[in-house]
């Protein structure tokens, strides 16, 4: 029962007599404060979920942590003091408490770190589906990104074509392009900064792909600066307002402010400027948008492809046993760059290993991936808790990637856990860069 309703019975069952002078007002005020504080902290379905106190009684808490940008780091963190696993790493808080993998970020909002969770939260079967969340990465459109149940089924028919691996195949030479021009900068000797290098590669790829027209971002600093910013600005602003989905009129004002005073909707309007051109050229050329039409999101995966391209490079520059091991096995596969293909280079183990364990060590989507209980008429229980409809519960996949009971040394770069026979432990259903289940990522072959 809700606290509104338990509030309405309790009034209209009572026969109290209240005088109401000012001090019976100052009362009832402190008592309309306290209440729903009271509520949430012991009465609430989730009150045994430990979190820390400002995170059960308002979803203000969350928001303003993931307006931070660390929100990642907060949730390792926090599983750790709440967690099961106790060991202590560079990130991690000393408390050693042991209360399960649960913790809750808002009054109605369970970050989880278990293999258990990630299984049940992303299975097929579970009554769970997307939470409104994603709604404002598309606020007013029917995004397939936010899209749940049936809408979702028949926009899903129409991505995987998009997806299929025939028309992958197709886009490499496109992808070759594209980075072999940013090879041939770096061989040139010039100084790369290589955060913004990637993402320059990736958007101009996807552009490409997606589009039918590169916003070539490489040889245009200006508008390099103008898209780049607008991405960093857009996904600022679309995570902290879809966390305040309950909260429709503070989104709203955030929208309106962030839409004045920032870019971030410049990324999307040059896409959209782009796709126009094409489809008036009509040149017959396929880019994924001739499958998608309205029904994606501008711009997915180009953050994600470039984070995770950077981390890799990132431990690579720093571990030279590893650069060494992989240099030594792509050169005896490739005698030069242009040999280079996908269909072989997916078959280097070294390579892959060196892949999954970037995406093991940073997630790119590291934070928390929210998903909200439905209605049914199976109870959802988690860890011995039954999470009532309408509960948003998410992996915070960071703090899972280094979970000491799924991974040995969590915070060591060590490729070699993923080929066989290692002994370092590694335990793959706890892996999930790419999500898991149906609205796992469409984009990760
Ligand atoms: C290393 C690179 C990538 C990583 C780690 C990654 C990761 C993910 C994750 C974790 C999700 C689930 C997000 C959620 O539910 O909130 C997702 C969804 C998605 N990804 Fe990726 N992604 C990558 C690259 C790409 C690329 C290159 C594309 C397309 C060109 C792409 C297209 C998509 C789409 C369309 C979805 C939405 C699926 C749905 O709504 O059911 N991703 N990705």
């Amino acid at each position: 029962m809700s606290l509104n309703q338990t509030l309405t019975m309790f009034l209209s069952e009572s026969k109290l007599d209240v005088q109401l002078s000012g001090q019976n007002v100052a009362v009832l005020i402190v008592a309309a404060l306290c209440l729903p504080v009271v509520y949430n902290v012991v009465f609430h379905p989730l009150a045994r979920i430990p979190g820390p106190f400002l995170a059960k009684i308002s979803d203000l808490w969350h928001a303003y942590h993931v307006s931070t940008g660390t929100r990642h780091i907060l949730l390792y963190d926090l599983h750790t003091k709440y967690g099961e696993c106790d060991a202590y790493t560079p990130f991690r808080m000393k408390a050693k408490l042991s209360q399960g993998p649960l913790v809750r970020i808002g009054p109605n909002t369970v970050s989880v770190d278990s293999n258990e969770g990630l299984q049940k939260i992303f299975s097929a079967t579970s009554p769970i589906d997307k939470s409104p969340f994603y709604q404002s990465f598309a606020p007013g459109f029917k995004s397939s990104f936010a899209a749940v149940g049936d809408a979702f089924r028949e926009k899903k028919s129409i991505l995987s074509h998009a997806f299929a691996q025939k028309k992958l195949d197709a886009m490499e030479v496109t992808f070759m392009e594209h980075t072999k021009k940013l090879c041939e900068s770096m061989i040139a000797g010039k100084e790369v900064d290589l955060d913004d290098s990637l993402s320059t590669l990736t958007i101009d790829i996807l552009s490409d792909v997606c589009f039918g027209e590169t916003f070539d971002l490489l040889n245009d600093p200006a508008e390099k600066k103008k898209v780049g910013g607008g991405l960093v600005e857009a996904a600022r602003y679309v995570s902290l307002e879809g966390t305040l989905w309950r909260w429709p009129i503070l989104q709203k004002i955030i929208r309106v402010l962030s839409n004045k005073y920032t870019t971030r909707d410049y990324p999307a309007q040059r896409a959209i400027g782009a796709m126009i051109k094409q489809r008036q050229k009509a040149s017959g050329r396929e880019d994924i948008f001739n499958y998608l039409l309205s029904a994606t999101k501008p711009g997915s995966g180009s953050d994600t492809t470039s984070t995770a391209l950077l981390t890799t490079l990132w431990h690579l520059l720093r571990h030279k046993d590893t650069y060494d091991n992989l240099a030594k096995e792509v050169r005896s596969a490739f005698s030069s760059i242009d040999e280079i293909t996908y269909q072989q280079a997916q078959y280097l183990p070294y390579l892959r290993a060196v892949i999954e364990e970037s995406l093991r060590i940073l997630p790119p989507n590291s934070g928390f991936i929210p998903r909200q209980v439905l209605k049914s008429n199976r109870p959802f229980i988690l860890h011995d808790i039954t999470l009532p409809a309408g509960t948003e519960v998410g992996i915070a996949n960071m703090a899972l990637h280094r979970n000491p009971l799924y991974f040995e040394e969590p915070d060591k770069f060590i490729p070699e856990r993923w080929i066989g026979g290692s002994n370092t432990k590694r335990d793959r259903p706890a892996f999930s860069p790419f999500s898991k289940g149906p609205r796992s990522c469409l984009g990760r072959k």
